[in-house]
């Protein structure tokens, strides 16, 4: 026991720095702004009612218009960034998820607009064949397995049409080999070298994803979820995810994000010591439910919204992409 426990009463006392607000607010180690949220969007076609998912109370996809306005409150609240993610009408999917590539389609149309209204948001994303294909999975099949190199040249494709309509930030979210590489160099060939790359380099197959899934309309019509084990990693491996994420830095990612996020604080704590790079969490859809269902019972006040995120930046995020931006910016604004 140090000395200065020495004695009747200890000399040292934490508590003193705890007793006021502004010796608390003096000593924080971290602080959390609206400018460290990113806010994943699901964007619908048409020009319908903006749409619920079960799963996830509170969130909605929104049509075109409305993204635009929603985008726009986003700006307002000092949020830098959103990232979409399309509810692809069921015709449009096939084997090999070419729409993703359909320079018109709902997320090229998207960036589109939202660069056309507010040219100083940043807009981000996702690099996936999974809203796109019949069976679901995020790349190419053949024979049953998702093909690594055909995918990538399919990846490559779908970003150079994101780019082109106007994409700030390419996050490839598919798990291929070599794709953050072949997507670089591809950027670069087409003069967009200012084009950024937020790799989602260490994604883990997991059960969380579960409303996400519902959210765009990929989810299986039998109950037995998609597995994507062959591709995503296992949630029991940590070393691997630093080979996944020294891969992706030098095949040029700006970037690079860990997900789901709370099961996963220590990835992130040991990305953010081997690598000092920009470092995101994902918040996840299973982690919005969670926390969203229990607040809705009455289970959990509202402060757990604030406290999960601060357990990201705390944990050596620099940033966290998760569906309670808005509510969350809105708190921060409010003190
Ligand atoms: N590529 C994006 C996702 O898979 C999101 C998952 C989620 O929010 O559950
Ligand atoms: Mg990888």
């Amino acid at each position: 026991m140090s000395s200065s426990f020495l004695g009747a009463y200890p000399r040292t006392r934490l508590r003193r720095n705890r007793r006021d607000d502004w010796s608390r607010r003096l000593v924080a180690e971290n602080v959390l702004t609206a400018g460290d949220l990113i806010w994943p969007v699901f964007v619908q076609p048409g020009d319908g009612q903006r749409q619920p998912i079960a799963a996830m109370p509170g969130v909605e996809r929104l049509t075109i218009a409305q993204l635009i306005d929603a985008a726009g409150e986003a700006q307002a609240l000092g949020i830098p960034c959103i990232a979409l993610f399309p509810a692809t009408e069921p015709a449009l999917k096939t084997e090999d998820g070419r729409e993703a590539w359909n320079e018109g389609n709902l997320i090229c149309e998207s960036v589109r607009a939202l660069k056309r209204h507010l040219p100083d948001l940043g807009v981000l994303c996702d690099v996936a064949l999974d809203p796109y294909t019949t069976h679901g999975h995020d790349g190419i099949l053949v024979e049953g397995h998702v093909a690594n190199d055909v995918t990538v040249e399919a990846l490559v494709r779908q970003t150079l049409a994101q780019a082109r309509a106007g994409c700030d930030v390419i996050a490839p979210s598919d798990m291929m080999d070599g794709r953050i590489g072949a997507i670089r160099d591809a950027l670069d060939a087409a003069g967009f070298e200012h084009v950024r790359i937020m790799s989602y380099a260490a994604k883990y197959a997991s059960a969380f994803y579960g409303p996400f899934r519902e959210a765009i309309g990929s989810k299986r019509t039998s109950n037995r979820p998609l597995d994507k084990r062959g591709y995503q990693m296992d949630p029991a491996n940590s070393e691997e995810a630093l080979r996944e994420v020294a891969f992706d830095l030098e095949e040029g990612a700006d970037m690079i994000m860990v997900k789901p996020g709370l099961p996963y604080l220590d990835i992130i704590r040991r990305v953010k010591d081997r690598f000092h790079v920009p470092t995101y969490a994902y918040q996840v859809s299973g982690e919005y439910a969670m926390l969203r269902g229990a607040m809705d019972n009455g289970w959990l006040d509202e402060r757990v919204v604030l406290e999960s995120l601060m357990g990201f930046k705390r944990a050596g995020a620099d940033g966290v992409l998760t569906y309670f931006a808005i509510e969350a910016a809105k708190r921060l604004k409010a003190g």
